[in-house]
């Protein structure tokens, strides 16, 4: 968790395996001070823990859920099914299909449960994480203001030019 305050985003991800990628949207909200859980949580191989995370999920506070997973990854979508929360899907980069398989997966949702789908990958799960700081920051100036602060740090990062310093 961020702070000691009750999370008000809750990362959940199918894997332990999945941590790699989810980290970083961990480490977006924690840099913005966004109080958050993490938990492994799976439609397929825990879905009784998936019930009852998803519909205890308003009443215990939170305001928005970001849902990782790979392949068949069902998760962003049930998890959307049995909250009106924001859910925010990050598809994970699979070993066999590079994860057009998890993003086909997380996108195709029927009309009537949205879930907001990102990037496969690391840009997926910063920006899953920026977006539910903007979320969050409609209705906390202070968090709009490191909001703010984040992006002009990045921003001032980008060079002028290109360096002859190859990574
Ligand atoms: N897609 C799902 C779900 C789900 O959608 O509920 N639960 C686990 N998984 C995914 O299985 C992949 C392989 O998992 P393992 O590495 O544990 O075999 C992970 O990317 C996970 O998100």
């Amino acid at each position: 968790m961020a702070s000691e305050q009750p999370p008000l985003v809750g990362i959940i991800m199918g894997s332990q395996s999945d941590w790699q990628t989810m980290v970083h949207a961990a480490e977006i909200l924690a840099t913005l001070a966004v109080p958050h859980e993490t938990r492994i949580v799976s439609a397929h191989r825990t879905p009784l823990r998936l019930h009852d995370y998803a519909q205890g999920a308003a009443a215990s506070g939170l305001k928005i859920i970001i849902a990782g997973a790979g392949g068949a990854a069902h998760l962003p979508g049930m998890a959307a099914s049995m909250t009106s929360l924001p859910v925010l899907g990050v598809p994970v980069e699979s070993r066999t299909l590079k994860g057009i398989d998890s993003l086909l997966s997380i996108v195709q949702m029927p009309a009537g449960v949205p879930v907001g789908t990102f990037a496969i990958g690391k840009a997926g799960a910063v920006n899953a994480a920026l977006q539910a700081a903007a979320i969050l920051a409609l209705n906390d100036p202070a968090l709009a203001a490191r909001l703010a602060a984040w992006r002009q740090a990045q921003t001032d990062a980008v060079a002028d030019a290109p360096s002859d310093d190859l990574p």
